[in-house]
């Protein structure tokens, strides 16, 4: 059997835990750490999770890329406000026949990626996940845990089911992640958006959580209106929904645990927000198709003043 060596780029809530599982099942994961590092070095890496607790006492933990071994899949899962560190980070640790698979919210970041290490090294990927970094190197995984991949291909063209997209999904089979292999991510990315952009935007601009929008009238249709506008721009690239979709996600969050968005938490802690991947970049594709979006340009417009207040604001 083939077996490929993964590294993890960012090991927090999303990177330890689906780092840690790939290790649990056996596979060779090499794991980048930055505040965690010295932690994760000497105790390894604890998961809290609703699918059963564990932990990985010796994992290979490293604060510098160069020490690391070119790797057959390089994993993203920096918050995409740290993506400037790539082109420092990447290069070395992909092997020349390796693939980098972005495991982020939001869209237009392939491209980025692309530049760094071509276009044809580049798979996207979707995390269907709740969970939270508690800790050094103590991550809890609280809902879900699905991933969706696409084959990066230049301006998003559907990139079908490549072999190497099924190899991966044997791996994270292996370590028991449920995983869908979609034929066209642009469109996997537009129906996550439909999620992410309301409830993140909403969560820190209402500041509450995401059972708090739909208990009220008023923002429980403005979610509906948001979703509205996404999915009319995933129309004007040719990318067309299901009818029932904004039902559906409006259903899925009546059943969802009480959730506070990965962006609320962000900007509680003075984080910078993702703000760019998630709605900036969705807002530009808008402006690009001429497809008129005025409640995310005002949601957008908000979120940048209460993003750049928060950073200037003592902790
Ligand atoms: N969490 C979720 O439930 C969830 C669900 C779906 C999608 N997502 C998406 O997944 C992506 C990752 O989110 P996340 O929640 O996993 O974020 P996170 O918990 O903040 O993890 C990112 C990790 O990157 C590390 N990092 C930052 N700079 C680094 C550097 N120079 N070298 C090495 N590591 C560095 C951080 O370590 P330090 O803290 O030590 O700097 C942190 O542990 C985001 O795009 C997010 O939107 C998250
Ligand atoms: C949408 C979500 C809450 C669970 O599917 C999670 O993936 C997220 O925060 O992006």
């Amino acid at each position: 059997m083939v077996t490929r060596s993964y590294a993890i780029i960012g090991t927090g809530a999303v990177g330890g835990f689906y780092g840690a599982k790939l290790q649990k099942a056996g596979l060779e994961v090499h794991f980048l750490l930055n505040r965690d590092y010295e932690f994760v070095r000497t105790q390894g890496l604890r998961i809290d999770s609703l699918e059963g607790n564990f932990t990985l006492p010796q994992v290979q933990a490293y604060n510098d890329v160069h020490q690391m071994p070119p790797c057959d899949v390089v994993i993203i899962t920096l918050k995409t406000t740290h993506n400037y560190l790539l082109p420092q980070l990447l290069p070395p640790i992909v092997k020349p026949d390796g693939v980098v698979l972005l495991l982020q919210n939001g869209l237009n970041v392939e491209p980025q990626i692309a530049e760094i290490v071509g276009e044809k090294r580049v798979i996207g990927g979707l995390c269907f996940i709740c969970s939270n970094k508690v800790g050094p190197g103590h991550i809890q995984h609280i809902d879900y845990s699905a991933v969706h991949l696409g084959e990066y291909q230049d301006q998003y063209q559907p990139g079908g089911i490549s072999e190497r997209m099924q190899e991966i999904a044997v791996d994270f089979q292996r370590a028991q992640i449920p995983i869908e292999l979609s034929e066209d991510l642009m469109l996997s990315r537009w129906k996550k958006l439909v999620w992410n952009i309301p409830y993140n935007g909403l969560s820190v601009v209402l500041d509450a959580r995401t059972d708090e929008i739909m208990a009220n009238p008023e923002t429980r249709l403005l979610t509906a209106e948001l979703m509205g506008e996404v999915v009319a721009i995933a129309s004007g690239y040719n990318r067309h929904l299901p009818k029932n979709y904004i039902e559906l996600m409006l259903d899925h969050t009546d059943k969802m645990k009480p959730y506070l968005t990965s962006m609320k938490l962000d900007y509680d802690a003075h984080r910078p927000l993702e703000l760019e991947a998630i709605i900036g970049n969705p807002l530009q594709a808008a402006i690009a198709q001429g497809v008129n979006v005025p409640k995310i340009k005002m949601l957008y417009q908000q979120l940048k003043f209460l993003d750049t207040r928060n950073q200037t604001i003592l902790r």
